[in-house]
């Protein structure tokens, strides 16, 4: 049987449930791979699997699955670092670099995965890519100048689109209350440079480039887990 999409991501996020120890702290990332993962985590602490956890959602839909769940959470706040943090991503390289925010939560994904010993990447085989960039790269900006960031970003001959919401003529707001724009890079053969260009800008509050962050991914694929460590 190949393993679809949905499986293989279903499975990745599943595998990754056995890194997961009693007694840790956790951060749970968002997407529809992180919510196969909270789901499995869910049922675990239920079952009195895994005891004495405390978790960090990393965005209000994430919390809201966490809650249903019975997870006990906390707030980034509340706690000085965490053991762990496993999130999905857009796209990940040959070195785990990733581009995230496809789902729009990368400012709380960077923040709590910066505070993480370790950050675990689960993902379906698309995401497996030689160079970031055929995912638009998502940009989060104030809304206050979010023209302005874009015409900067579209003068390095950048497409930056707003993104838009389900409500026809609003643009989609972060949990922060922010806009996204998504740059069509169409392939990043720079990161550095790019991740530099984008801190650079006034207005910008943070970027989908996830560079050097990542320790290892569990690949779903259409006949296994594949689990990749990253390399020094
Ligand atoms: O903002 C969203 C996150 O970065 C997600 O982890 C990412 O978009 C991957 O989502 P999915 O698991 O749904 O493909």
């Amino acid at each position: 049987m190949v393993n679809t999409p949905q499986e293989q991501k279903r499975k990745a996020a599943l595998a990754a449930l056995e890194v997961i120890e009693s007694g840790m702290k956790l951060g749970l990332g968002t997407g529809s791979t992180a919510a196969f993962m909270v789901r499995g985590l869910g049922q675990l602490y239920r079952e009195h699997k895994l005891n004495d956890l405390i978790c960090v959602p990393t965005s209000v839909a994430t919390r809201n699955l966490a809650q249903e769940q019975g997870l006990p959470l906390t707030t980034i706040n509340d706690v000085d670092r965490l053991d762990l943090t496993i999130d999905g991503t857009d796209e990940f390289d040959p070195q785990l670099n990733l581009i995230k925010g496809g789902g729009g939560a990368l400012l709380r994904e960077k923040i709590v995965a910066s505070l993480s010993d370790r950050f675990v990447i689960i993902a379906d085989a698309s995401k497996e890519v030689d160079q970031l960039g055929r995912f638009p790269l998502p940009v989060e900006v104030v809304p206050f100048a979010w023209k302005t960031v874009a015409r900067h970003i579209e003068n390095s001959g950048i497409q930056a689109l707003l993104r838009a919401s389900m409500n026809p003529g609003d643009p989609y707001k972060t949990d922060q209350g922010n806009y996204i724009l998504d740059l069509q890079t169409g392939g990043m053969p720079d990161l550095p440079k790019m991740k530099w260009m984008l801190e650079g800008l006034p207005g910008v509050v943070e970027h989908g480039l996830f560079l050097d962050m990542a320790d290892e991914v569990f690949l779903g694929k259409e006949d296994r887990v594949e689990r990749i460590t990253k390399t020094n």
